[in-house]
């Protein structure tokens, strides 16, 4: 059908905007239901309307950033952005941020440079104000740098020179820096978007290069030998050229590479209990492997391609350290990624907070490498790369450092197999979940459920424990689960605290480079992990207070319930008995709709919604309190303000109670009285806690009540004194009176209540059936009973202790045998559902893997090593 003409005369009118998640990305079924979640479509046509509306400009940008900040997500800000629920498209990581930012600008330098969109000045606004967010987030990110003036540059501006006489162009000046060797910086203010380096083609360092030389017809031959092995055996020798074309460039390399890979053993036992120490045996053993088999059977065969004495161990050593810590990846124009080195580019540091993300592509039309700036740089800053999303551990075993700041990357991998999980099946390895955690401090939600832990690991062995249980709630059930969760957490990560304490550290000031690095590497573990267990103790306590307040609540229903059934005789002739009966039941009003309520803002209902839950529970916690008031009042008439404080409240009407009752009552009524006022108190101040604290979470006004005149209360006292007299016109009286009170959502609710209530009256066969509910919920309750138990005592334990015995016997045995490469792998296994809860156990597997084998408990993460290939392979991806 047609559009009306009016609709079409708008869309021609207005342009857009079409922000789309790659069908080619890793994550994207995550990042299309993450979309979803938020409403919006993988493929997102975000239309630039008219300037007329006084916040397009911020509101159209809030929702170009909100679906870019989702599309830019990688593996490691994917698993743990779903901590933060109630954010869940808020500022994920300064990488992210920059990244989405400066998609949305080339989007609308597209959109500007192709014309269609005949808004040019809509486009233009909105590129000026994504430019100055730009802006504005690089002048919270400026990383302060001490120029060291004493050191020669010689070398390197030998290597300036010889690169301008290739063709280079550069913005920025090389310099010693403080803590980091050679750097460079911005010779005069550079704006985002700006190249700061240029480099060209010729100058790169690549495998084209092998090709050419003479060993190329031997390496050929080389069964299994990859293209980066060869270029790295080419740079060995060629380092020693005398003639080489690239010698400017092999005189600025140091002599010494000081990166993990040549730690000395006190530096090694400095890293004792960190999966470190594993990483980097495997690294080295796996170079070593490779040396081996190479040399020196191509030295014995090929003396004159292969001299002896360039292709020592320690020579290969250096090669590899070379290509790990200085070689980038490049995009060439027939669209092969290669590892190359690229002088001048080499002398760029790493940030947290890079300027420069993409470098990788060559631009066919200059033929060169273009270094663009993705936040501005000013003059005299240093201008840093990103070499990629690295946890800490991979710098300081592949570069040799260990960045300034707080790293988002520094993970610890977790080697948990899932099978209870529905998708590992189904879905592609590309999805498959890697477990993961990190320091708790970057969480924003400590919450109950949540806990400052990534959701997904929650998840996994929330799964193992009740795998029934698919959402999170404050039943006892529930809660006892996620005590358990957080139980084996805790001792896990406890382990890992002894691993990690074991020892004495040496003195960080008198050491050597190494052993300061390998003590502030394990100092960065030890805070890693300590959050964790103090996150998991902290989450304990969370649950363990709402499981108390709810096995409370069910011990206080059952008890009132006893009062009334047990003592029915009692209560019926009790003065307070009608009174007492409507104060419990706006009790149960309120009860109902705090329930509501906090299930309804877990399931992050609409705000709307949640304000109106909010309103009816206000009112309905109003009602409970003002009855609970107006019943004390009817009590020891005594006039007490209305809003008082409950405990207050409480103490008021025990007072009241021990006047009035002093002559003409006995001890089981004065009792039975304070028994029900303070189960019915405790109830109230436990909702208005909860309610008082998300007005104050959302800078809501504080609660306000319904205040009554003295004259209402009163009315209200002798109302509910009149209830005596006729049960049953007072309950015609209160059903008149409660639609004020009560609202809509809990009505259904109520009206079971009152058939409840004139049921209870009606006759005593009723009452022995309520007795026998009671007896039922008795044994509930005892059961219950247990389960606290268990959630502190020897069942929960017996649990625990079994991944701690086999933790420890692992960890040990791992200990003593750290310098072996056959130590088994270590596993949690999730068992599926059919199987039984103590199946939860951490199999060690016997059989020595090659390669691949896993360290202790945390997952190997250097499984990239390609064994197939035989080969040296370089993991700083640089795109
Ligand atoms: C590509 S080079 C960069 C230039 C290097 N600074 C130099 O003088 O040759 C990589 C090496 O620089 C050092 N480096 C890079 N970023 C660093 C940082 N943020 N802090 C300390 N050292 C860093 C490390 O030694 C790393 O192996």
């Amino acid at each position: 059908m047609e559009p009306p003409a009016s609709d079409k005369a708008k869309e021609t009118d207005d342009c857009a905007v079409v922000l789309e998640l790659s069908e080619d990305d890793p994550h994207y079924d995550k990042k299309e239901s993450l979309l979803q979640a938020n409403g919006y479509s993988p493929k997102e046509r975000v239309v630039l309307k008219s300037s007329s509306c006084p916040n397009w400009i911020s509101d159209t940008l809030k929702v170009m950033l909100q679906i870019a900040r989702i599309i830019h997500l990688d593996e490691v800000e994917l698993y743990f952005g779903e901590d933060d629920a109630f954010s869940p498209v808020d500022f994920y990581s300064p990488r992210n941020e920059v990244e989405a930012l400066n998609s949305i600008l080339s989007l609308l330098d597209v959109s500007l440079s192709t014309g269609k969109c005949i808004r040019v000045n809509v486009l233009q606004e909105l590129r000026e104000a994504i430019v100055q967010m730009i802006r504005d987030f690089g002048d919270k990110h400026i990383v302060k740098t001490t120029i060291v003036e004493s050191n020669s540059l010689g070398k390197e501006e030998s290597l300036l020179q010889w690169g301008e006489d290739h063709g280079m162009r550069t913005r920025l000046q090389i310099v010693y820096v403080e803590g980091s060797g050679r750097g460079a910086i911005a010779k005069e203010d550079l704006d985002v978007g700006e190249v700061a380096l240029e480099i060209p083609f010729s100058i790169v360092i690549s495998e084209e290069l092998v090709r050419v030389s003479d060993m190329f017809p031997v390496l050929e031959e080389t069964e299994g030998i990859s293209s980066e092995t060869m270029v790295l055996l080419w740079s060995m020798k060629e380092k020693h050229n005398c003639n080489s074309e690239f010698k400017t460039y092999f005189n600025t390399l140091p002599e010494k590479f000081n990166t993990g890979l040549s730690f000395g053993v006190h530096a090694m036992k400095a890293l004792g209990g960190t999966l470190l120490l594993q990483e980097i045996i495997q690294a080295k053993e796996h170079l070593r492997a490779q040396y081996d088999l190479l040399f020196p059977k191509l030295c014995d065969d090929h003396p004159h391609v292969f001299p002896r004495e360039l292709y020592t161990w320690e020579q290969f050593l250096w090669a590899c350290e070379l290509w790990y810590s200085n070689s980038m990846k490049v995009m060439f124009p027939e669209g092969k990624l290669r590892t190359c080195l690229i002088p001048i580019a080499g002398f760029l540091n790493h940030s947290l907070y890079p300027h420069i993300l993409h470098y990788g592509k060559v631009d066919t039309a200059t033929n060169s490498l273009k270094f663009r700036l993705s936040r501005p740089c000013s003059a005299g800053e240093e201008c840093f790369l990103s070499y990629g999303n690295f946890s800490s551990s991979h710098l300081l075993t592949f570069y040799g450092f260990l960045p300034q700041g707080d790293n988002l990357y520094d993970i610890i991998p977790l080697d948990i197999e899932d099978t209870t999980d529905e998708f590992t099946e189904s879905r592609s390895t590309s999805n498959t979940t890697t477990h993961m955690v990190r320091g708790t401090w970057h969480s924003n939600n400590h919450n109950i459920f949540y806990y400052g832990l990534p959701s997904p690991l929650l998840d996994v062995f929330r799964r193992t424990q009740f795998p029934m249980m698919r959402s999170k709630s404050l039943l006892q059930t529930s809660l006892e689960n996620e005590g358990e969760v957080l139980e084996n957490l805790h001792s896990i990560f406890d382990d890992m605290m002894k691993e990690l304490d074991d020892g004495d550290l040496p003195d960080r000031e008198d050491s050597s480079w190494d052993v300061r690095l390998a003590v502030e590497f394990k100092d960065l573990q030890k805070r890693i992990v300590s959050s964790l267990v103090t996150s998991c103790y902290a989450g304990l306590k969370l649950v363990e207070n709402e499981w108390c307040k709810s096995m409370a609540e069910d011990i206080r229903g059952v008890l009132l319930k006893m009062m009334v059934a047990n003592s029915f005789d009692l209560w019926q002739k009790d003065a307070f008995f009608s009174a007492a009966e409507e104060v419990q039941e706006s009790a149960d009003v309120m009860e109902s709709a705090y329930r509501t309520w906090v299930r309804e803002r877990r399931e992050m209902q609409s705000p709307d919604y949640l304000d109106e839950l909010s309103r009816e529970l206000q009112t309905a916690l109003g009602t409970a309190k003002w009855q609970t008031h107006a019943f004390m009042r009817f009590n020891h008439h005594q006039f007490v303000t209305y809003g008082i404080q409950n405990n207050q409240l409480l103490e008021e009407f025990e007072k009241a109670v021990r006047l009035s009752y002093g002559h003409r009552s006995n001890d089981n009524t004065t009792a039975r009285h304070r028994q029900f006022i303070a189960a019915i108190e405790e109830q109230i101040s436990r909702v208005e806690a909860s309610l008082r604290e998300s007005f104050s979470e959302e800078g809501k006004q504080s609660l306000q009540w319904v205040n009554l005149d003295e004259d209402e209360c009163n009315e209200l006292a002798t109302f509910l004194s009149g209830t005596t007299q006729s049960l049953q016109s007072a309950t015609d009286e209160c059903l008149e009176l409660r639609p004020l009170m009560r609202s809509s959502r809990v009505e259904n609710h109520v009206q079971r209540r009152d058939t409840d209530l004139n049921f209870n009256a009606a006759s005593d066969r009723d009452f022995s059936d309520e007795r026998k509910s009671i007896r039922d919920d008795s044994s509930s309750i005892n059961n219950n009973g247990n389960h606290v138990i268990k959630m502190e005592g020897s069942e929960v334990h017996g649990r625990t202790d079994d991944i701690v015995c086999q933790v420890d016997r692992k960890t040990n045995n791992a200990r003593r045998t750290w310098s072996s490469p056959n130590f088994g792998a270590l596993k949690i296994i999730i068992p599926d559902e059919d199987e039984q809860i103590n199946k939860l156990v951490l199999c060690i597997d016997d059989t020595p893997k090659e390669k691949g084998s896993k360290p202790v408990f945390w997952k190997q993460r250097y499984g990239e090593f390609p064994p197939g290939q035989g080969a040296v392979s370089f993991l700083n991806q640089v795109s």
